[in-house]
């Protein structure tokens, strides 16, 4: 796999507690990957490490085939809107620009300058009188003309009411179909997920439990209802993510790469939010689950 971001045994304390542990994986070059998980599963924490901004307390982490923290040329080659998207309060659009011109080497101002004239902002006023919608437009026009190789996006439309997040994840979408551009997006909005993402990552318990592209996941996910069984004796090419019973039915999730000819099931497929939400319920292996350290 041609991987933008790898990670082994990764993990970041912040004082005595983890808050990202023993985290493997793999993101694959020329995608649009949607990060899911559940609050305080280390999305944030993984998602600033591959942006350089925080440095492992172990294991390793490679973004475009070097360290994060290697450097500003490293740096320039990725873009990074983090949560709440950040700018200046005091500073107006156009000093925003004129700061990322200074700071980037790569900076295409006339992308820059186009955008937020096609967003209809105006390069006068200051970053603190803007929207919530606009704010994150133009953090991610700044994302954008620093013309990165791997965009991160975390969380950036969380904010937004949903025609403002129509519009940002529009606006997203046309800069990947321009540039030539991979792109990391952190939302709990499985629905945007669903609209701009091709890849998606599950991370739970800094664990990722499932990873792949959209198509695949929902080609081999399956939702199997039918006379209450055992699980045990589902066939063992079945992977089951998740099950639930009444007295008399089962319902299972499967994942599976063959054909069902069980007559006793109802086959029906699965939407991106079920299977987020099967992965997302699996109880966390005991050895991941969050210990409070203490010193000796
Ligand atoms: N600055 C910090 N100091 C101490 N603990 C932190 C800090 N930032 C994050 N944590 C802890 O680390 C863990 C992972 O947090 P992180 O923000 O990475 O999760 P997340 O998956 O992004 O969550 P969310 O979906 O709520 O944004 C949490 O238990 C959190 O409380």
């Amino acid at each position: 796999m041609n991987a933008v971001l790898q990670a082994r045994d990764l993990g970041k304390k912040y004082g005595r507690r983890w808050a990202l542990r023993d985290c493997g994986v793999d993101v694959p070059a020329g995608h649009v990957v949607g990060l899911v998980g559940p609050n305080g599963a280390g999305k944030t924490t993984l998602l600033k490490l591959a942006a350089g901004q925080l440095t492992p307390t172990s294991g390793s982490i490679t973004v475009l085939g070097g360290r994060p923290t290697g450097g500003s040329a490293q740096l320039a080659r990725i873009g990074f809107v983090a949560q709440d998207t950040p700018v200046y309060a005091g500073l107006s659009v156009g000093d925003h620009l004129r700061l990322g011109d200074r700071l980037n080497p790569g900076w295409d101002a006339a992308l820059a300058r186009e955008r937020i004239a096609r967003l209809g902002l105006d390069p006068r006023r200051r970053a603190g009188r803007l929207s919530g919608g606009q704010r994150a437009q133009l953090a991610l026009t700044l994302g954008l003309a620093k013309r990165p190789e791997l965009l991160i996006l975390d969380e950036p439309v969380a904010a937004l009411d949903p025609l403002a997040r129509r519009e940002f994840l529009q606006g997203l979408m046309e800069a990947v179909a321009e540039q030539e551009l991979s792109v990391v997006l952190s939302s709990h909005l499985v629905a945007d997920l669903e609209r701009t993402c091709d890849y998606l990552i599950v991370l739970a318990d800094s664990r990722v439990r499932v990873a792949g592209e959209v198509e695949d996941l929902l080609a081999t996910h399956h939702r199997l209802t039918g006379p209450r069984r055992d699980p045990g004796r589902l066939p063992a090419g079945q992977h089951i993510v998740s099950a639930s019973h009444t007295d008399r039915q089962s319902t299972f999730i499967v994942r599976t790469d063959a054909p069902i000819h069980d007559p006793a099931w109802s086959v029906s497929r699965i939407t991106l939010e079920d299977l987020v939400l099967a992965y997302m319920d699996q109880p966390a292996p005991a050895h991941l689950r969050p210990v409070l350290e203490t010193h000796r």
